[in-house]
């Protein structure tokens, strides 16, 4: 009998002693290190992590939902000068998919303006329950971003990195196809900003693409979340770190919800020379994310693909 061995996301416990730096404890190191090694082999790994409580993950799953039941021209209101940053409506290309972006979504008065716009009589739950995932996400973008510095000996450019840093929160839908539709959910895409944290109800979808061009489907469970790198920091590793292909088919037969906060940076982004040496040459001019959105917006055939070499490549 021949067994197909169908490969999987690496799978890493961000829990109990594997986080706790102040213990100076070799699980911490080998934390740092099997985040590292999975960012540069996969470009992503599914995070157990249990700081976002049970109940947190079913209100926001709980009141993201409503949201989508809104009139069109209300969902309109979530307009943003960046483009792709705010209310984007099923279209030609991904007509299951509905979605919303919070700008800065980490910050209270943020989410407050977003939840006014959409619901001018209030809703403070809504408010309030997205505001704190939203923190809870990005404290978990915050420590995989410590431990990666860390574990390349960049820890010195650690604090001014997270004080640039801003968020994007998408909050998206995924209906279920019509009979005479394909499952299509979200095209194949890299991220473009520095690390995505994604976190999904219980309908499956998402695949991401490995180096040699295979499909592997992410299996999600209420306290995983799928850590990715974006095309930023795949520039600042000095292309150690993969910003893997990845996309959405829909599979079963209820919507798909899902959480991605993406990490930004306000500043310049530099190659840390760290990064540099004899065998690794510096590939990267110094780059910003609001120049690399610029390049590939110019020329939309530019998003799919990873882009970066082409906009700041030396
Ligand atoms: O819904 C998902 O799981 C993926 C979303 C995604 O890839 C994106 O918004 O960039
Ligand atoms: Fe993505």
């Amino acid at each position: 009998m021949v067994f197909k061995i169908v490969p999987k996301l690496p799978t890493i416990h961000l829990t109990g002693e594997n986080v706790k730096p102040a213990s100076g404890s070799s699980s911490w190191i080998s934390t740092c290190k099997n985040i590292r090694q999975a960012l540069e082999d996969f470009g992503c790994f599914v995070a157990i992590y249990d700081k976002v409580p049970l109940d947190l993950h079913n209100q926001v799953f709980g009141v993201i939902q409503p949201m989508f039941e809104l009139p069109t021209e209300v969902k309109a209101r979530n307009t943003s000068n960046i483009p792709y940053h705010g209310y984007y409506k099923p279209g030609p290309v991904m007509p299951l998919l509905d979605s919303f972006g919070i700008e800065d979504a980490t910050i209270l008065d943020k989410t407050q303006s977003f939840t006014d716009l959409l619901w001018p009589n209030g809703n403070q739950k809504f408010c309030e329950t997205v505001h704190e995932y939203a923190k809870q996400a990005s404290e978990l973008e915050n420590m995989v971003t410590r431990m990666v510095f860390e574990s390349y000996g960049a820890e010195k450019y650690l604090d001014s990195h997270l004080n640039s840093a801003t968020y994007l929160l998408r909050i998206a839908k995924y209906r279920v196809p019509e009979k005479n539709e394909g499952p299509l959910g979200g095209v194949a895409h890299t991220d473009k900003n520095f690390i995505t944290v994604l976190h999904q109800n219980d309908v499956d979808g998402l695949e991401v693409q490995t180096k040699d061009g295979h499909w592997i489907s992410y299996e999600a469970s209420r306290n995983s979340f799928v850590v990715m790198a974006g095309e930023l920091f795949l520039a600042w590793s000095n292309s150690r770190i993969h910003a893997p292909l990845h996309r959405v088919i829909m599979k079963g037969n209820k919507p798909r919800y899902s959480l991605a906060l993406f990490s930004r940076s306000k500043d310049t982004i530099e190659t840390p020379k760290e990064l540099v040496d004899d065998e690794h040459p510096l590939l990267f001019k110094p780059f910003d994310y609001m120049g690399l959105l610029k390049f590939y917006t110019e020329d939309v055939s530019r998003m799919a693909f990873c882009t970066i070499k082409d906009y700041c490549g030396v």
